[in-house]
């Protein structure tokens, strides 16, 4: 089951690892797994190799277009003027260098003014005036391009950032629940996440580079005139940094890849240690200094090793640029000699000697990004593999059948046995029952016993593992799946609390008529909701939840209104309550279940309880243990049957005397 759905979904995934990636001991992490027993597993290791780093640059084509796409005007103004200024350098030092040639002429001349005013007035320096005042001319418009250029980028950069992260969510929304809840596939949409903004600089890097390029064309080209093999040995002498430097950031990649899990794992204990979600249990439990310590022993492991490779880096970074300088200097050495033999003017000295400067600055900054930008686009990999995981659930493309209405016979579960993805052990198995059109059904059993399972695979948020669910005779899979769920209205006994108004809180059980109050009114009445409201300073304009300032924290029961709230919020065909009363006073629990029976009235229905006085007032009862339908009937049936509902019902019974 696992390779089966792991391989259909992450298809183009990077291939699984025969050994484990440079940079952290297996050790470390299998301790890790041990200590946190939900700890997700750190999936694919990094790509290593020429190979897949090659393969990693085929994402840049792709960044590129989301970049464009992201604002075609600005990164073609990006574009042009990054241009504009890659030919800024070499006419500077030109101009440079006639300055100097001019000025040495000058100098040389019989009867020169003594002052500047002479000078001026004899016309003698209108030339080398013209020069000076083009070079201040190109040294401002460098400057301001380049503040044009930094703030084009800027802007791109945020509107990459939003759009990528747009696309991020747009395609988890279309991702099954077997996938979220599938722990390498959390660490892929974490390594996603991170690189919806991490990944910016690539944009200005890769744009520099093009203009690095043409600046280093422009001076190779000077150079070149003067002395070809110049150009040559600059570039052989550097090529051992520009390997060094692919080294460290395959090697920095390796290690944040397959640290990726453990990263998750420090990230969850800081926000255990210091977030509001469990800031009360923290307290009570006094569990402050335990979570420091572990934060502090995990992260400390984590930065260990990337120090480690900073260390290294820095290390052969300096033997690699000494023989580059050593490199320069020879060169230096050899021009300088050609002027003091006379083969060159003082103006071409200093033209020659800054334009191999500068060329040994790009030539380095060049191979260097290049190894930088290739480390990039490996991380660009973590953004576009997860845009690549594709749904588990089959979603045959044509022919999808609409959700019948009315639905004529309903559901029926035939062999149904499932297992959650990752595990051995059977949720439910050889189900067998009905669910009939405008039936209220009552699931009962002890925790554990597959309830939950089963409305989880009603809504098809999972496929069974064997037999199958059909609706109206149909297999359910060649239902559409969003109708599906249009149709079914279900309220998990886990549901969420959005740190949303309370209006909208109800609102998300039809999202798309969030601005329709009357609905969310008369919603909030079915459900008792409309009691929590009118306490609440805001009404349903009211932030809820202790999140944000201004927010009200509501009580478990007064949430649990809300959240029943949104089942009626769809007009349903199915409507499921998972546990909806837990959190119940007992005179509310009444008033709820009777507003729930006269709601439900000819629609088909689900309630999950484990309250027998709610769970009588369905139509039949099914009684599961231990993934099995164990018994089925009415209440006064079940009761005289004797068995596990009349023991359970019993036992609760007892409690009330
Ligand atoms: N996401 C999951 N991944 C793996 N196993 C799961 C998952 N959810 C539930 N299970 C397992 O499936 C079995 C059935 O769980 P289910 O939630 O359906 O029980 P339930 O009858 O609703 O229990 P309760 O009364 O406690 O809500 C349990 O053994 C549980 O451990």
């Amino acid at each position: 089951m696992r390779s089966r759905s792991t391989r259909g979904r992450c298809s183009s995934a990077p291939p699984r690892p025969r050994r484990a990636a440079a940079g952290p001991p297996r050790r470390g992490a299998a301790e890790g797994r041990r200590r946190l027993a939900a700890s997700p597993r750190n999936g694919p290791a990094a790509p290593r190799g020429v190979r897949e780093r090659s393969r990693a640059l085929r994402n840049l084509p792709p960044f590129l277009v989301l970049v464009w796409r992201a604002s075609p005007p600005l990164a073609a103004s990006a574009v042009a003027l990054r241009l504009v200024r890659a030919f800024l350098p070499i006419l500077l030092l030109f101009v440079g260098k006639l300055i100097i040639d001019e000025v040495v002429r000058l100098a040389g001349l019989p009867n020169r003014p003594d002052s500047l005013a002479n000078w001026l007035e004899s016309g003698l320096a209108d030339r080398l005036a013209l020069l000076v005042a083009a070079e201040f001319a190109l040294a401002i418009a460098d400057d301001v391009f380049g503040r044009v250029v930094s703030y084009a980028e800027g802007t791109l950069s945020e509107r990459v950032s939003i759009a990528a992260s747009i696309r991020l969510m747009r395609h988890a929304a279309t991702l099954d629940l077997a996938t979220f809840e599938d722990a390498e596939f959390q660490n892929r949409l974490e390594r996603a996440r991170i690189q919806t903004t991490g990944r910016i600089p690539i944009i200005g890097q890769v744009a520099g580079q093009a203009q690095d390029l043409a600046t280093l064309a422009s001076f190779a080209a000077g150079l070149a005139a003067y002395s070809p093999w110049l150009v040559a040995l600059l570039a052989v002498t550097l090529v051992p940094g520009f390997l060094g430097e692919a080294h460290f950031n395959n090697e920095a990649y390796a290690l944040a890849h397959a640290r990726t899990a453990e990263r998750r794992e420090i990230d969850y204990v800081r926000q255990t240690a210091a977030g509001v979600d469990a800031a009360k249990e923290v307290k009570i439990f006094a569990l402050g200094a335990f979570l420091v310590e572990r934060y502090r022993h995990l992260a400390e492991r984590f930065f260990t090793s990337s120090r480690r490779i900073a260390g290294r880096r820095a290390a052969w970074g300096a033997l690699f640029a000494a023989f580059g300088t050593l490199g320069y200097y020879a060169a230096y050495a050899f021009i300088v000699a050609r002027a003091l033999a006379g083969a060159i003017t003082i103006g071409d000295l200093t033209f020659l000697a800054g334009s191999f400067r500068r060329l040994r600055a790009l030539l380095d900054a060049l191979l260097t990004g290049f190894s930088a930008t290739a480390a990039q686009a490996l991380y660009l990999e973590d953004l576009f593999s997860f845009f690549r995981v594709e749904a588990s659930i089959r979603r045959p493309a044509t022919d999808l059948l609409p959700f019948p209405e009315p639905m004529r016979d309903g559901f029926r579960f035939e062999g149904v046995g499932f297992r959650y993805p990752g595990s051995e052990r059977w949720a439910v198995r050889d189900l067998s029952f009905d669910l009939r059109a405008g039936e209220t059904i009552a699931l009962v059993g002890e925790n554990g016993a597959g309830k939950t399972t089963i409305v989880k695979l009603l809504a098809r948020l999972y496929e069974p593992t064997e037999g199958r669910i059909t609706l109206d005779g149909r297999d359910l899979g060649e239902y559409d799946a969003d109708a599906l769920r249009a149709h079914v209205g279900v309220i998990f006994q886990d549901f969420v609390r959005y740190s949303l108004t309370a209006a909208e809180n109800i609102a998300v059980g039809r999202i798309e008529a969030r601005n329709d109050r009357p609905r969310i009114r008369t919603a909030a009445v079915e459900s008792l909701a409309d009691e929590v409201v009118a306490k609440l300073p805001e009404g349903y304009d009211q932030m809820v939840g202790k999140r944000f300032v201004n927010g009200v924290e509501l009580s478990g029961g007064e949430w649990q209104k809300l959240a029943i709230a949104r089942a009626y919020m769809r007009d349903a065909a199915v409507l499921i309550l998972d546990e909806p009363t837990a959190s119940l006073d007992a005179r509310a629990e009444a008033e709820v279940f009777a507003r729930f029976r006269d709601l439900s009235r000819g629609r088909t229905s689900v309630l999950i309880s484990h309250r027998f006085s709610s769970a009588r007032l369905a139509d039949r009862i099914l009684v599961l243990g231990e993934g099995r339908v164990e018994a089925q009937g009415t209440h006064a049936e079940l009761l005289r049957a004797s068995g596990r509902y009349a023991e359970l019902f019993e036992l609760q019974a007892r409690g009330y005397r």
